[in-house]
């Protein structure tokens, strides 16, 4: 066994009734780094993260976590937190007295797990609320106290599904703090979110889900190569020269400029190979073209989310969904 792996999953299947929510899934999450798990609507991201958590068995397949296999029982396994759809909290307690009741409810009710409340929810900009009532928080609050409930119990495997959301950018690059310094401190992170800029920012691996089964795993930068050619955004001092010099260049396509993002400056989009983008940019300089700005349209991970799962995404639900109508043409 690796002494690193946080999470082994081997042809891990799930079914519900006739909807198979994961096929023959693989998964290694290493411990210290944040791995990234995305996929459409129906992907089986929600099924992955709950068996990881224990709140259901698979079907088949085999399942390791921080090195122990995991059994038939339904419960959480030792040394992992997190939470799927949203953190459950009790809405009429404070944080400080949700942290307590969640500690007691899991059996860590003893003095170390809550002396660590209020670091806790330093940890995650909550001291100044600590004794208001969860009823009256945004979405972002609960969303900070949530994530307080899964580290207080020092967590050497983290489960988080969409952690950022109701987030404002102070927060959201609060959060990051904290689950950088976590991974750094050797936490594995499983992290599910639909927001390609949180994934870019947070994970140097993914795990990309479709229609229950694993269409990529493995570093991002590899599905950054793999996706080749990207349109790219350009903003110059002439763009009438830029077009001409990119019409010009091998292996470089001018693109229709996007209608929906108007700007002062006109922009010029090419579709390009990363090299074929280096000779643009050589010759445009060369030219005496100025270089404003130069930016992938779709950051790579976007772009190679759309290649590997455009036009499939949500295709059970839809399938139901006709299948619900047919019965009532
Ligand atoms: N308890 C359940 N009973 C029946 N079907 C289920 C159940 N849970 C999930 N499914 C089905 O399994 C498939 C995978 O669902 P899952 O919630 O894991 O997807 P997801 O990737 O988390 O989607 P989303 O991004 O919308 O949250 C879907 O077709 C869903 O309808």
């Amino acid at each position: 066994m690796d002494q690193t792996s946080a999470v082994r999953a081997r042809a891990v299947t799930k079914t519900f009734g006739d909807v198979v929510a994961l096929d023959n899934v693989d998964l290694d999450v290493t411990a210290g780094r944040i791995h990234g798990l995305i996929g459409p609507n129906g992907a089986g991201k929600t099924t992955l993260l709950g068996l990881l958590l224990g709140l259901a068995i698979p079907d088949g397949g085999t399942l390791e976590i921080l090195g122990t296999r995991l059994g038939r029982a339904l419960s959480t396994p030792d040394g992992v937190a997190g939470f799927v759809d949203g953190p459950g909290l009790y809405p009429s307690l404070t944080p400080r007295q949700n942290l307590r009741a969640l500690a007691s409810l899991r059996g860590y009710g003893d003095t170390t797990i809550i002396s660590r409340i209020p670091a806790t929810l330093d940890e995650v900009g909550l001291t100044d609320v600590a004794d208001d009532p969860v009823r009256g928080f945004s979405l972002g609050m609960r969303q900070r106290l949530g994530l307080a409930a899964a580290l207080i119990t020092r967590p050497r495997l983290l489960i988080l599904d969409e952690p950022a959301n109701g987030l404002d950018p102070a927060g959201t690059r609060h959060v990051h703090r904290v689950l950088t310094q976590l991974a750094a401190n050797g936490t594995g992170v499983v992290l599910s979110s639909h927001r390609m800029d949180d994934l870019t920012a947070l994970c140097a691996e993914v795990t990309i889900l479709n229609t229950g089964r694993v269409v990529f795993s493995g570093p991002v930068s590899k599905l950054a190569a793999e996706s080749g050619e990207l349109e790219y955004r350009l903003r110059v001092s002439h763009p009438d020269v830029a077009a001409r010099i990119a019409a010009s260049t091998p292996g470089v396509r001018l693109q229709p400029a996007d209608a929906r993002a108007p700007h002062p400056d006109p922009e010029t989009i090419v579709r390009a190979p990363v090299l074929a983008m280096d000779e643009l940019v050589v010759r445009l300089v060369r030219e005496g073209v100025a270089l404003r700005e130069l930016a992938p349209v779709l950051q790579p991970l976007e772009a190679a989310f759309l290649a590997l799962t455009e036009g499939t995404g949500t295709s059970r639900h839809e399938t139901d969904h006709e299948t619900e109508m047919e019965k009532l043409r």
